[in-house]
């Protein structure tokens, strides 16, 4: 049979399943020096869970509608929602490990799990008091700033057991504006260009961070100290966003790329997608004061893609590209 874009032949599942799980257990990270983050309550460890199975065997549940083999997908709801009860972890990525691994165990016949997961954010609100002002614990603000995702696929081992095949780790819609200290120039001027070339512009990006870690148990067990936080990549890429004069969403997501695979030694691969939405100017800045106008860019817009593994990093090629760069453009301090 003709392989799907994913490379499975056939699957289904459930979307959209809503899982909010109260006070499940603390998350404790190794706190890096551009962030403050240093953990989460989990008092709400709530996610939007998609969940698909596949397996040989139900191939004829597509062919000849046979549903002998087939674990309705309202059942898959409730064991997703019944596991989230159960788990003792305190990551993403371990309910995934750990939902994927016993629905395995459940059925014997499917082969094959597929899972992802975006974390729906609620921030703990604070409360004044005596002492001033502290964590209500009680009440929270839901979020529609950027959110933590994680994937993981999982297959029958040989020995019956499960091995995870796939992962990756993620934040999405991370939205940055930096108003001043970016430039755009020295790009192809030709027939075609009407883009004037810009020495400060208010540099507004999208951004989607992915990572895969070298050992996935690193990214399932929270309490090994070596879990990168969602939190933590996204204060990373802020702190470089901050530090450096970027001539280019290019240079900076190639920055923030080479900063996050030198402070986590234990991620193999961070990939990004950005996309361009620099704020149109209206009337320039002032240069005394600083004011200018802008407003929202047209489509369409620009974005990138990148990735970076520490192989790139360790080539010979790499190295040298960099050293070449380092000596004409600002870099980041640790
Ligand atoms: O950072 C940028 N990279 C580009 O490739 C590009 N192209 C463009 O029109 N504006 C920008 N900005």
């Amino acid at each position: 049979m003709m392989k799907l874009r994913d490379g499975r032949t056939l699957y289904y599942g459930k979307g959209d399943v809503l899982t909010y799980r109260t006070y499940a257990a603390p998350l404790a990270v190794t706190p890096i020096p551009e962030s403050p983050y240093c953990g989460e309550t989990n008092i709400i460890f709530a996610h939007n869970v998609t969940f698909s199975v596949s397996s040989e065997v139900l191939l004829s549940s597509f062919s000849e509608g046979d549903n002998t083999h087939v674990v309705a997908t309202d059942s898959m709801k409730n064991f997703i929602l019944r596991h989230a009860a159960a788990y003792d972890g305190s990551t993403t990525e371990g309910f995934l490990a750990y939902v994927a691994e016993a629905f395995l165990a459940q059925y014997p016949h499917i082969t094959d799990v597929e899972m992802t997961a975006d974390r729906i954010p609620f921030q703990s609100i604070q409360v004044g008091g005596d002492g001033g002002f502290n964590e209500s614990g009680l009440v929270f603000r839901r979020s529609h700033n950027e959110h933590a995702h994680a994937s993981l696929g999982m297959k029958r081992g040989a020995d019956a057991g499960a091995v995870v095949v796939s992962h990756a780790s993620g934040i999405a819609d991370l939205q940055l504006i930096k108003v001043s200290g970016s430039s755009f120039y020295g790009f192809i001027r030709d027939d075609y260009t009407t883009l004037p070339e810009s020495y400060d512009r208010p540099l507004f990006i999208f951004l989607n961070i992915n990572w895969r870690y070298s050992k996935v148990t690193d990214a399932i067990d929270g309490s090994s100290g070596a879990y990168v936080a969602a939190e933590q990549v996204r204060d990373l890429a802020q702190h470089v966003f901050h530090s450096i004069q970027s001539p280019s969403i290019q240079y900076l997501v190639c920055q923030i790329g080479l900063q996050l695979l030198s402070r986590f030694l234990q991620l193999e691969e961070v990939s990004f997608e950005s996309n361009n939405r620099t704020w149109e100017t209206i009337v320039d800045r002032d240069s005394a004061t600083g004011a200018g106008v802008y407003t929202e860019p047209r489509p369409p817009f620009g974005f990138q893609g990148f990735s970076l593994t520490r192989a790139d990093l360790e080539s010979a090629d790499f190295q040298k590209a960099m050293a070449a760069q380092i000596s004409e453009k600002s870099v980041v301090s640790p």
